[in-house]
C-alpha cells in the first residue's frame, strides 16, 4: 500500500550534507528523509534525474519507512573501501577510514585527468589494499578502456572493472578483447529500462546493484534472483546514500542468499557528517541493522527554506508515476 503524499511529506527532512572529498562531481549531498510506521526511508535521486526516474527513488524510500526490510540471510556484510579520483597522496588518509577492510574500488577515467593519474592512484591503494577494482563509470572508449585497463593489469590484478565504457555493445567488445578480466556493469543495470539487457548481450560478469535506483530493497532482490540464473553475481552498492539509505542497502545485501563480493555500502566515509553516528566497521564488515538519526544533526544539516521547497515539489511530481 502507497501512503498519501501528506503521509510521505509529514515528518520528513530535507538534509544538506558537505562531503569531505569531491565525488561524482559533487561537494554537498542533498537527502531527503522520511519516515513511515516502520522506520525511516531515503528519497535521493541526484538533483539531475528527471521524475520519472526519480519515482524508483521513491518507491524505495517508501519501502523502507512503510514496509522495513526484508528477512535476512546473515547480520553483517563485508564491504569495500570507495577511493574518489583523488591524488596518491590523499589515497592513504581516504583508506585509514576504513579499517579491517581488504578491497577497494578505486574511480578512474575522471574528466580532466589522465591513465598516468589513474596508474598512480591505483598503485598507492595496492600499496594498503590487497584487493582492487576500479570505476570508470562508462568514461572510456573502447580503446581507451583496452590500454588503461592493460596498464593497470601491469602492476597486478584487477578484481574487476566497473562500466569502463558507457553502452552495452562497447562492453561486450572490452570483456571480448580483455578475456582475462571481469567486467561489471553499473549504470547499463540502474539506468537501463531493461536491466537484464546487458547481461544477455554478454557483457557483463558481474552487475552492480543499488536499492533506490532500483526501486527498493525487495526489487534488489528479485533481480539479483533474475541475475543468479544467468549466473552473475551481484555487488550490492550505495547510492551516496546517508545512514538512512545505507541501511536499506545493508538489508537488502544482508537478505541475498550468496555473496561473493564486497559491497559498495562504506561511502559513509565520504561525508564530514553523516545523520547519525556511522557504524561501526568490524574485520571490514557492517552490522544490517536500522537506524535512527540523530536530531542534533538532523537540525544542523536542514537544507534552506528553499532547496525544502523545491524538493517537496519534486516529491509531488515524482509520486504521480509511482502507479
Ligand atoms: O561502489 C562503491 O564502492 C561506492 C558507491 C559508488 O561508487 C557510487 C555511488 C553513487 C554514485 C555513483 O557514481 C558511484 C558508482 O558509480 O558506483
Ligand atoms: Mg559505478
Amino acid at each position: 500500500m502507497i501512503p498519501s503524499i501528506d503521509e510521505v511529506l509529514d515528518g520528513s527532512h530535507v538534509l544538506s550534507l558537505p562531503m569531505r572529498t569531491k565525488f561524482r562531481g559533487i561537494t554537498t549531498r542533498e537527502v531527503m528523509l522520511v519516515r513511515g510506521p516502520a522506520g525511516w526511508g531515503e528519497f535521493s535521486p541526484f538533483t539531475e534525474y528527471d521524475d520519472q526516474e526519480a519515482s524508483a527513488w521513491l518507491r524505495s524510500g517508501i519501502e523502507a519507512a512503510w514496509d522495513g526490510p526484508p528477512e535476512p540471510y546473515r547480520e553483517r556484510v563485508r564491504i569495500n573501501a570507495t577511493v574518489p579520483a583523488v591524488p596518491p597522496s590523499e589515497v592513504p588518509g581516504i583508506l585509514a577510514r576504513y579499517p579491517g577492510v581488504d578491497t577497494a574500488k578505486v574511480k578512474v577515467a575522471e574528466k580532466g585527468q589522465t591513465v598516468a593519474d589513474d596508474v598512480e592512484r591505483v598503485r598507492a591503494v595496492r600499496a594498503v589494499v590487497p584487493r582492487v577494482r576500479v570505476d570508470a563509470n562508462g568514461g572510456w572508449t573502447v580503446d581507451e578502456a583496452v590500454d588503461a585497463l592493460s596498464l593497470l593489469l601491469e602492476d597486478g590484478e584487477l578484481e574487476y572493472a566497473e562500466q569502463p565504457c558507457a553502452t552495452v555493445p562497447e562492453l561486450v567488445e572490452v570483456r571480448r578483447r580483455l578475456p582475462g578480466l571481469r567486467v561489471a556493469a553499473d549504470e547499463s543495470i540502474r539506468r537501463a529500462e531493461d536491466p537484464l539487457r546487458v547481461v544477455r548481450a554478454g557483457g557483463a560478469d558481474v552487475a552492480v546493484v543499488k536499492v533506490a535506483p532500483l526501486g527498493g530493497m525487495r526489487a534488489l532482490l528479485e533481480l539479483a534472483g533474475e541475475l543468479g540464473e544467468y549466473g552473475v553475481p551481484v555487488v550490492v552498492s550505495s547510492a551516496l546514500d546517508s545512514a538512512v539509505g545505507m541501511a536499506a542497502g545493508i538489508a537488502a545485501a544482508a537478505a541475498i542468499p550468496k555473496l561473493e563480493f564486497a559491497c559498495g555500502l562504506g561511502t559513509g566515509s565520504l561525508f564530514v557528517d553523516d545523520v547519525c553516528q556511522g557504524q561501526e566497521l568490524v574485520d571490514g564488515t557492517l552490522l544490517a541493522s536500522s537506524v535512527e538519526p540523530d536530531p542534533a544533526r538532523l537540525a544542523a544539516s536542514a537544507a534552506s527554506e528553499e532547496r525544502v521547497r523545491w524538493w517537496h515539489e519534486r516529491v509531488r511530481r515524482t509520486y504521480a508515476f509511482l502507479n
